[in-house]
């Protein structure tokens, strides 16, 4: 039966500062790796193991992945690095402070920019410092300017139809770190949520979460770590 699990960066230094993230590449902080590193032991403990992984081109989530692989003994594990695998684009949110931009346009407005389906951030302003198109790691890729989650499903589908997917049905055993974002468009498409329910899931930090699929990649169950018997 194929098996997925999907992790979440542990938390960042922006995740601590309460700071709009998205493609800007902060690093884990102390709690953060610490996260990763009890991720990989008590992925060990239960008997995980895998075949091949998966992470976006941002460094928390490859430090995240070089941490469980570590205290998993599997640093030699293939990896498939995917700019596809990135965290929503935060547009011009990009470096703002949560709470502070809640004061500022009401919880309400805040909530749809991070919840809503199709509504995407605002556009970066002219020379946003927080400008990452000229970046050689995205030499030759559409870097959006902003990205609402339908926008981010658009090419972390693809992303799955493509790679993962066709890794879970050649028998591998799949982990994938990423990111809060893309990682709720993959669980989207994995439970078959609606644009509203899936406005409700949030992601922890560092906490793998475990499918188990049919061959047809449908889940036959689903649970945090933690939880999984
Ligand atoms: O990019 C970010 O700021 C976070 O990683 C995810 O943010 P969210 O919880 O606002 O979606």
């Amino acid at each position: 039966m194929p098996t997925l699990v999907l992790v979440r960066h542990g938390q960042s230094a922006w995740n601590l500062e309460n700071r709009f993230t998205g493609w800007w590449d902060v690093s884990v902080t102390e709690q953060g790796a610490a996260e990763a590193r009890q991720a990989g032991r008590d992925l060990k403990a239960k008997g995980f193991a895998f075949d091949q992984c998966f992470v976006s081109l941002l460094t928390r989530a490859n430090q995240t992945l070089n941490l469980i692989l570590e205290e998993m003994g599997d640093l030699w594990l293939p990896v498939a690095k995917d700019w596809r695998l990135n965290e929503r684009h935060y547009g011009g949110l990009t470096g703002l402070n949560k709470a502070e931009t809640a004061e500022k346009h009401g919880e309400e407005q805040v909530f749809i920019w991070r919840r809503s389906f199709d509504v995407p951030p605002p556009l970066p302003e002219a020379g946003s410092r927080y400008d990452v198109t000229s970046d050689r790691r995205y030499a030759g890729l559409p870097v959006p300017h902003t990205e609402s989650l339908k926008d981010t499903i658009a090419r972390v589908i693809p992303c799955w139809s493509e790679t993962i997917a066709p890794a879970l049905r050649s028998g591998q055993r799949v982990l994938v770190v990423a990111h809060g974002n893309s990682l709720r468009g993959l669980v989207k498409h994995l439970d078959n949520l609606s644009d509203e329910a899936i406005t409700k899931v949030e992601i922890p930090t560092g906490q793998p979460l475990v499918y188990e699929l049919r061959d047809d990649l449908t889940p036959v169950r689903k649970a945090y770590l933690a939880d999984w018997a």
